[in-house]
């Protein structure tokens, strides 16, 4: 509770009421999401007819709610268990290190205990640590992140998540292939607004929490950013919203799981859902994932292609910058179920006042 006890006071073994969520927020998720799973494998040795039934399912789950798990994805088993180790032993040091690299107001970036130093109510029951990723860089970002911010002893941490990252955005550049193949267009169509884009690397910790039903660990929301590639420990808590009910998402160690986001929604022409969820807690556990948000590069048109416009016959979102709706999420906006549509009211609003 130390990371708790720093940021809010008057914990007493029960939850404070700044960590208690409404009850509407608090309806329980009864059944397992029978979300698919798509094995990779073909479709990553280019084989046609593999690609073509990925495709099918891809396509399938992004217009129905926006989630799906991948497996055979080609990311090495012993990587992601050492990335887990690795967050654990930053998530382990003790509190006044971790405060060393808090997040600055506005920013992204750095550790932050519950978000108490953003938020007043409604807060998390979790802390994370948040660094960018870029591939095409002369210098190793993740790896001078962790040295220069949290310490030298901190390189190998580094130098580990930095080929965790490495691996999420092979993988997300994949991703946005069989995307554009599930949706009729060129498959390199996304390649350009990525290629150079940074990546956001989030390292979720969930403590156990004494009165679990009444706080959530990361309250219901859509991803603002493009394509979210997650992996969680065997815990379980990820939950989705389908078929208009909350439904779990059970862990599976050799899988990824993959949202739509916001950015990817409005790519689409909004054919495809951003995935609605939310992650919750328990009382003996302490849990974590590891998050990897693949991001369009920063001032680069955010727009869907002319052909599905063409297709759909009209044009469901006005043309925006990545770099512009992150300035959104941080400086105006607490990411929710609804941060796209409000973005777009606060972009339309902002032209008519200017
Ligand atoms: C652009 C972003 C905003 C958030 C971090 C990245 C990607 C996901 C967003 C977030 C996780 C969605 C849930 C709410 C949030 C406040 C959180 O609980 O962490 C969001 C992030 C944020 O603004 O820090
Ligand atoms: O921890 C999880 O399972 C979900 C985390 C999440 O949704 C996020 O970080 O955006
Ligand atoms: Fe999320």
């Amino acid at each position: 509770m130390e990371w708790v006890r720093s940021e809010v006071e008057g914990v007493r073994g029960h939850v404070p009421s700044n960590f208690v969520w409404p009850k509407e927020y608090l309806v329980e998720a009864e059944e397992e999401l029978e979300g698919p799973v798509v094995d990779l494998d073909g479709f990553l040795r280019g084989e046609e007819e593999a690609t073509q039934r990925a495709a099918r399912l891809v396509r399938e789950a992004c217009m129905k709610h926006g989630f799906f798990q991948v497996i055979n994805h080609g990311v090495h088993q012993s990587l992601i268990r050492q990335a887990h180790h690795q967050m654990d032993t930053f998530f382990k040091l003790p509190i006044h290190r971790k405060l060393s690299v808090h997040k600055t107001p506005g920013s992204v970036w750095g550790y932050s205990g519950a978000h108490a130093h953003r938020f007043s109510s409604k807060l998390p029951w979790k802390e994370t640590l948040s660094f960018p990723y870029h591939n095409n860089t002369s210098h190793p970002v993740v790896t001078n992140y962790f040295t220069s911010n949290v310490g030298q002893d901190f390189e190998h941490v580094g130098m580990t998540l930095e080929r965790y990252c490495g691996s999420m955005k092979q993988l997300g550049m994949k991703l946005t292939e069989l995307l554009a193949i599930s949706l009729g267009v060129d498959r390199m169509q996304f390649r350009e607004l990525f290629e150079e884009g940074w990546s956001i690397m989030r390292c979720n910790n969930y403590p156990s929490c004494q009165e679990p039903r009444l706080t959530l660990g990361t309250g219901p929301h859509c991803d603002p950013t493009s394509i979210t590639i997650l992996h969680q420990d065997h815990v379980g808590g990820l939950h989705v919203f389908a078929d208009n009910k909350w439904q779990k998402v059970p862990p599976r160690l050799d899988a990824l799981v993959v949202n739509i986001g916001d950015t990817f929604t409005a790519l689409s022409n909004g054919r495809y859902k951003s995935c609605l969820h939310r992650a919750v807690v328990n009382k003996y556990k302490e849990r974590k994932s590891l998050a990897f948000f693949l991001c369009p590069e920063e001032d680069k048109l955010v727009r869907a292609p002319d052909v599905i416009v063409r297709l759909d016959g009209t044009k469901q979102y006005p043309d925006f910058t990545w770099s512009h709706f992150l300035h959104f999420t941080q400086k105006y906006y607490r990411a929710d179920e609804a941060t796209l549509p409000n973005f777009i009211k606060w972009l339309q609003s902002s032209k008519t006042t200017n």
